[in-house]
């Protein structure tokens, strides 16, 4: 943690009779001092301003960019953006101070590395008032002179306040809601559109001069007149040039801005989803599912802003042809028209043929996922032959859709393009029929012209058509993104709730639990007491709810009836990343990400330094076998780990869960698939690593129990007994069973039958 000495005293001014410190709703921030303790001053002014606005931000999430013993204030605004707020960092004036009096409280940076917090100003008085980050609740504001503060401020602030104009985080993954997104980038859009229209203008130009051209200059053979227009041209054509690039440019951007706020929405959305979701679904699945997002991104920017450019297009051409000729207009309208009730009458049976290839490629994706994931099981068992002829299956099934989807979707063009060609020739017959039959010659330029504006009409309404073609495909991925996107996340919970000091004690009274979707309920009217700081042994066969207990208590299932609670508050009112922070979490299948051994110990959260580490490792028994790999704390590991042993990866798992010194360690089965060498080594520093917290051993191996304050007997999701060893050696029957069964070879050996050592407490 970043260790940053307590701000500044602040020397209140004699506040004059009459002038009251604040105590508006401004002035309570929420936030007490017990409840940051760890944080330096500046981020707890960060958090409280942040709360203020409803905001939850995480301090694991602060990451300083600068080498600045203390956050500077770019790094704290960095950090609030991350965290779904507006906030910039500025250097201000005491005359800009004065000003913020209902602009919501604002951070202030102290020059000896502390915060205060700025409730408000009163611009008569020359006084703004301020609240040190460590005041309670209801404390009240301090008012403070420019003299006085700027003996300890810096200059500089940290605004903050909701990010009105995002898109709401929470909100559904919908049409609206991209549409939202896009409005937001409504500037550039504008720009856009200010260019299309003036390039729609000139492209009116140069059939105009052609036709000027033909009617003039040929016939009446004047050179003065080619030489301006040729200069027109010219000019129009730089022009036009110089404008399409600055288009091209500015939609690139839009679409650069819209895919990374995408991306980053994703992301974030996804992480939030719960656990059950992604034990539900295969990851290929989710992945192709996804993948969705991008074509509704380049349809967005792409075809959809295209079309729209092309209609301010159409306003400027279709009076232009009108101009020209009206009874050619009418003919280029009527073909268009026929075009758009073609393609509009193919929509739903397109529709439907879509929706197999959908089908068929979230098949073939969740496959291709699964091979790739249980890919060292496939090779154990030699499954290769039978997951091929499954994938062959599935890339056969989605190309016969692709295949049915292609075929039909070829039949609308094939009847829009004799009608294009139609219009096209149909326009220049009887232009030319007119031609022959006008008196006044002025014809021939007009049909020239017209033939140039007629087939840029012409694209932009057939273009409109498809778009309604596209947008049923659009609608389906939008679909299937929202089918991951749109579930229930877990994000209320990481941003509400309450953030208790945690101390360990662990009480299920009358629980009951089943999994969606399961009769028999995994956990029936379960009942026990884990006391603060005590060693608590789960044992019982498998399926008997054992890892149901761990899952509940780490907040991944909240719907059970009964209750569940941790020192005396109810599970289901904790803020989840709180409580998530207070627990340590070893499973029997670890995951090791990519990255160094100290990488994977520290796992991201700030302020831990090597020493943590391998305080860590030390703890874990890791820290032997960490020094001897060639690069130490160095060393990289691959996806998957295949550098190290299931026991070496096992304790850094292990060290991982204790640096950040949970509360409560729950090991699920961790130490099952270790090698006895392995397993002798983290034992022996099991009361060392319980220590100072309350443990929660899942076990099948009742040996690595016996040092337990108590031990859970679990069947058939019903609690059979909780006491110590001896006891359960003396009155559990299964556990007897379970002791007697493990511990059969040591009687062999002896030659003894069981005997049961009782012991005493
Ligand atoms: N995600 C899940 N969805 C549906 N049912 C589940 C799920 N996880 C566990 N179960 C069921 O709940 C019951 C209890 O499972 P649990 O994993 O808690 O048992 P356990 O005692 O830890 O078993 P083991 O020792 O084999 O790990 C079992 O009947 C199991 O089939």
């Amino acid at each position: 943690m970043v260790n940053i000495p307590l701000s500044a005293e602040i020397q209140p001014v004699a506040v004059r009779a009459g002038i009251e410190a604040d105590t508006t709703e401004l002035g309570r921030l929420p936030g007490g001092p017990a409840e940051f303790e760890e944080v330096g001053q500046r981020l707890k002014a960060m958090l409280r301003v942040a709360r203020y606005h409803g905001v939850e931000l995480d301090p694991n999430e602060f990451r300083a960019a600068s080498a600045s013993p203390f956050p500077t204030s770019a790094d704290l605004s960095e950090w609030a953006r991350n965290g779904g707020m507006w906030s910039r960092a500025v250097r201000v004036r005491w005359s800009h101070l004065l000003r913020f009096q209902d602009a919501g409280p604002v951070v202030l940076l102290f020059s000896d590395g502390g915060a205060g917090i700025l409730t408000g100003a009163s611009a008569e008085r020359n006084l703004v008032f301020l609240k040190g980050v460590d005041a309670p609740d209801d404390g009240e504001s301090t008012a403070i002179d420019e003299l006085r503060l700027s003996q300890v401020w810096t200059g500089e602030a940290v605004l903050l306040r909701n990010a009105r104009s995002s898109v709401a985080a929470d909100a559904p993954f919908t049409l609206g809601w991209l549409a939202e997104l896009v409005r937001l980038e409504s500037r550039p859009l504008r720009d856009v559109a200010i260019a299309s229209f003036t390039l729609s203008v000139l492209t009116i130009l140069p059939p105009l001069i052609v036709m000027t051209v033909v009617n003039k200059v040929l016939q009446f053979n004047s050179v003065s007149t080619l030489l301006l227009l040729s200069a027109i041209i010219a000019v129009v054509f730089a022009y036009e040039t110089l404008l399409g690039h600055a288009r091209r440019l500015i939609i690139n951007v839009v679409g650069a801005r819209l895919d990374t706020k995408l991306q980053l929405h994703i992301f974030s959305r996804l992480l939030r989803l719960p656990l059950d979701y992604f034990e539900r679904h295969p990851a290929g699945e989710t992945l192709y599912h996804l993948a969705q997002v991008y074509r509704i991104r380049e349809f967005l920017t792409g075809k959809l802003l295209s079309t729209f450019l092309d209609l301010i297009t159409l306003c400027v051409l279709v009076p232009v042809m009108f101009y020209i000729n009206t009874k050619l207009a009418w003919i280029v309208i009527a073909c268009a028209g026929a075009i758009v009730l073609i393609i509009l009458a193919f929509l739903k049976p397109l529709r439907r043929r879509y929706q197999r290839v959908i089908e068929a490629e979230t098949w073939k994706s969740a496959a291709l996922g699964e091979t790739v994931v249980g890919i060292k099981t496939v090779k154990a068992l030699g499954l290769e032959p039978q997951r091929k002829a499954l994938w062959d299956e599935q890339v056969a099934e989605a190309g016969r859709a692709r295949l049915a989807f292609g075929q039909f979707a070829s039949w609308p063009q094939t009847l829009v393009t004799p009608i294009e060609r139609a219009m096209v020739l149909g326009t220049m017959l009887i232009g030319a029929y007119l031609a022959m039959n006008d008196s006044s010659g002025y014809m021939v330029g007009g049909l020239f012209a017209f033939m140039m504006i007629s087939q840029r009409v012409a694209q932009p309404l057939v273009g409109l058509a498809r778009l309604i073609e596209d947008y049923e495909e659009v609608g389906a991925a939008i679909g299937e993104a929202a089918s991951v996107l749109n579930r229930p996340l877990e994000s209320s919970s990481n941003s509400q709730g309450l953030r208790p000091r945690l101390v360990g004690e662990v009480t299920f009274s009358d629980l009951t639990f089943s999994y969606i979707g399961t009769r028999t309920p995994a956990l029936d009217r379960v009942s026990f007491n884990i006391p603060a700081g005590t060693m608590f042994g789960i044992v019982g066969r498998s399926g008997s709810g054992k890892s149901t207990i761990a899952r509940l208590l780490q907040g991944i299932n909240r719907d059970y009836s009964g209750f569940l609670k941790l020192d005396g508050v109810d599970l289901k009112e904790f803020n989840l990343r709180h409580l998530r922070q207070g627990l340590g979490v070893v499973l029997q299948d670890n995951f090791l990400f990519r990255g160094s051994i100290r990488e994977n110990i520290i796992a991201g959260r700030a302020g831990l330094t090597l020493s943590d580490a391998m305080r860590a490792a030390h703890l874990a028994g890791a820290e032997e076998f960490i020094e001897r790999m060639p690069n130490g704390y160095d060393t990289y590991i691959e996806e998957g780990s295949p550098n190290l042993s299931g026991g070496q990866k096992q304790r850094l798992a292990i060290a991982r869960a204790l640096i950040h010194n949970p509360t409560v360690l729950i090991l699920d089965e961790a130490t099952s698939a270790l090698d006895p060498e392995s397993e002798a080594v983290v034992s022996a520093n099991l009361m060392r690593i319980a220590s100072g917290r309350t443990m929660i051993i899942v076990s099948h191996r009742l040996s690595s129990l016996t040092e337990c304050d108590q031990i859970l007997v679990m069947e058939q999701g019903k609690v059979l007994d909780v006491a110590p060893h001896a006891i359960l050696l003396e009155r559990c029957a299964l556990y007897r069973q379970l002791w007697a069964q493990q511990n059969r070879h040591l009687d062999g050996r002896h030659g003894r039958p069981v005997a049961v050592p009782p012991r005493s407490g």
